[in-house]
C-alpha cells in the first residue's frame, strides 16, 4: 500500500464539476482518504489564462507511484483533457505531489516522466494552501513543513488563494 497526495486543477468549462467528478471517481475507486475544499487561484506560470480552481486529494491504495500517475492521466482524459501548451489552460490537471510507502518513507524519483516529490510543488501556493488546510502537519519531503514553505512565499501569492465556497 502507498499513500499519495494529488493536486487537482481546472480552469476551463465547469471547473467545480470537473474537480468534483475527479474526486468522486477516486472515492468510487475506494482510495480517497481526504480531500480539501476547492480554492480559486490565479494562474501560476508564464501563460495568460483564466483563474483555476484547485484542490488536494489524499489517496491510499495498492498502486505504486507509476500507478498513481497512470490514474491521474486517466482522470485527466475522462475530463476531456488534450495535451496542449505547457503550463497552459486545461479542463483538468492532476499532479502527483508525493508518494509515501507504508513504512512512512517517501518515494523519491528524478525520472522526468515521474519526478517525486513534484519538483515545483514547494513554490506553488495553489498546492500548499489547500494541502495545509487539509493537514496542518503536512511535510514535503526534502523541503520541510508545508506551513514553513508557505511562510517563505510572497504574502500576495498566498493571499490570492481563496477558499472558493466562500466567494
Ligand atoms: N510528479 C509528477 N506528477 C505529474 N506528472 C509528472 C510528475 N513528474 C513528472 N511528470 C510528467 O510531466 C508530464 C507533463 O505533465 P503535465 O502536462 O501535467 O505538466 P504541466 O501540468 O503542464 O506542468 P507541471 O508539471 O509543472 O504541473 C507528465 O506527462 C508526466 O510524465
Ligand atoms: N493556479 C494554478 N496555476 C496553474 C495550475 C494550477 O493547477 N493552478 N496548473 C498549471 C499546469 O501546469 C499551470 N498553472
Amino acid at each position: 500500500m502507498t499513500r499519495a497526495v494529488l493536486s487537482l486543477g481546472a480552469n476551463l468549462g465547469d471547473r467545480a464539476a470537473v474537480l468534483r467528478a475527479a474526486i468522486t471517481a477516486l472515492h468510487d475507486d475506494g482510495v480517497l482518504v481526504a480531500r480539501s475544499t476547492l480554492y480559486e487561484t490565479p494562474p501560476w506560470g508564464p501563460v495568460e489564462q483564466p483563474p483555476y480552481l484547485n484542490a488536494i486529494a489524499v489517496v491510499r491504495g495498492d498502486r505504486d507511484a507509476a500507478g498513481w500517475l497512470a490514474r491521474a492521466h486517466e482522470l485527466e482524459q475522462a475530463a476531456g483533457r488534450t495535451r496542449e501548451v505547457r503550463w497552459g489552460a486545461r479542463t483538468l490537471d492532476v499532479d502527483v505531489v508525493t508518494v509515501t510507502g507504508d513504512d512512512g518513507r517517501p518515494v523519491l524519483s528524478d525520472d522526468p516522466l515521474l519526478t517525486l516529490p513534484h519538483p515545483r510543488a514547494h513554490e506553488r501556493a495553489f498546492v500548499l494552501v489547500p494541502w495545509l488546510g487539509l493537514d496542518p502537519a503536512a511535510e514535503l519531503p526534502g523541503h520541510g513543513r508545508v506551513a514553513d514553505l508557505l511562510a517563505a512565499l510572497p504574502a500576495e501569492d498566498v493571499d490570492a488563494v481563496v477558499r472558493w465556497d466562500q466567494l
